[in-house]
C-alpha cells in the first residue's frame, strides 16, 4: 500500500479585529506561494454556507467584505456559538477537510478554541499570526464599533493570554507588508519543500527495504 504523508507542514492561523486585513494578508501569501502550495481556510465559510442556506442568503455577499454580512454578524455569532458548544471543532474540521496542500493559512480564528484546535491536531506545525490596524484604519476600510459584536467572544476571544508568534502591522506607516512576510513566507516555502520530499509515494518495495 502506498504511503503518503497527509498532513500539513505549516498551519498560520490569522486572527485579528474586524477589517484589520486578515483576508487581504492571507491573500497575499497566497499569492506569493501559489495555491498549490498554499490554502486559505476560512472558518467562516461552513458556518456562512449553512446559514445562507437556512436562511435563504446570498452566500457570494456573506462571504465578501461588504457590508451585506454586516446585517447577519450578531445573529450568525449566535448560531455558530451554539454548535461550537456542543462541538468546539466543529467548524475547524469542516474547514479543514479536504485541504492537501503543505501549507495552510487558517483566515479568521475568533476564539481560543479554534487556535487550540489546530494546536491539537498540529501541535509541531501549528504557529499563530495575529493582524493588527488601527480603530482609525479599520474605520477607513468600513469597520463601526457594533455593540454585540466588537465587545463579544467574536472579536474579543484573543485578545489575551495568546503569545502570538507573529504580529503582522496592517498600516500604511508601518514597515510594507513585503518586509513583514518575508520570515513567515521562508517558513511557509521551507515547509513545503521538507513537505514535498516526504510526500512522495514510496512505493512497497523501497518500504520492505
Ligand atoms: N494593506 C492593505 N492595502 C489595501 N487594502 C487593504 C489592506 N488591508 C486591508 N485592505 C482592505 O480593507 C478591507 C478589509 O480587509 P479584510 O477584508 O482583509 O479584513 P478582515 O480582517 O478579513 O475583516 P473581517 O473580519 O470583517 O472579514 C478589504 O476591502 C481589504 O481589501
Ligand atoms: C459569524 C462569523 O463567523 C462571521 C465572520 O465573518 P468575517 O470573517 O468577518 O467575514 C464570526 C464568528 O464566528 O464569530
Amino acid at each position: 500500500m502506498e504511503d503518503r504523508v497527509s498532513e500539513p507542514g505549516l498551519v498560520l492561523v490569522f486572527s485579528g479585529k474586524r477589517k484589520s486585513g486578515k483576508d487581504y494578508v492571507t491573500e497575499q501569501i497566497q499569492k506569493r506561494l501559489g495555491s498549490d502550495v498554499c490554502c486559505i481556510l476560512r472558518l467562516s465559510g461552513p458556518l456562512k454556507e449553512q446559514y445562507a442556506q437556512e436562511h435563504g442568503l446570498d452566500l457570494d455577499q456573506l462571504m465578501g467584505p461588504g457590508p451585506y454580512k454586516e446585517q447577519y454578524r450578531a445573529d450568525m455569532i449566535r448560531w455558530g456559538e451554539c454548535r461550537r458548544r456542543q462541538d468546539p471543532g466543529f467548524f475547524c474540521r469542516l474547514a479543514s477537510r479536504g485541504a492537501c496542500q503543505p501549507v495552510w493559512l487558517v483566515s479568521d480564528a475568533r476564539r481560543l478554541s479554534d487556535l487550540q484546535w489546530f494546536q491539537a491536531e498540529f501541535p509541531q506545525q501549528t504557529q499563530s499570526v495575529r493582524v493588527q490596524s488601527s480603530e482609525k484604519t479599520r474605520s477607513q476600510r468600513g469597520w463601526s464599533f457594533t455593540a454585540g459584536v466588537d465587545d463579544a467572544e467574536s472579536e474579543c476571544g484573543l485578545d489575551n493570554g495568546v503569545e502570538f508568534d507573529w504580529i503582522v502591522i496592517n498600516e500604511a506607516d508601518a514597515p510594507s507588508l513585503d518586509e513583514q512576510l518575508r520570515p513567515i513566507l521562508q517558513l511557509a516555502e521551507e515547509a513545503a519543500s521538507t513537505s514535498s520530499v516526504t510526500d512522495q509515494v514510496v512505493p512497497p518495495t523501497e518500504l520492505t527495504g
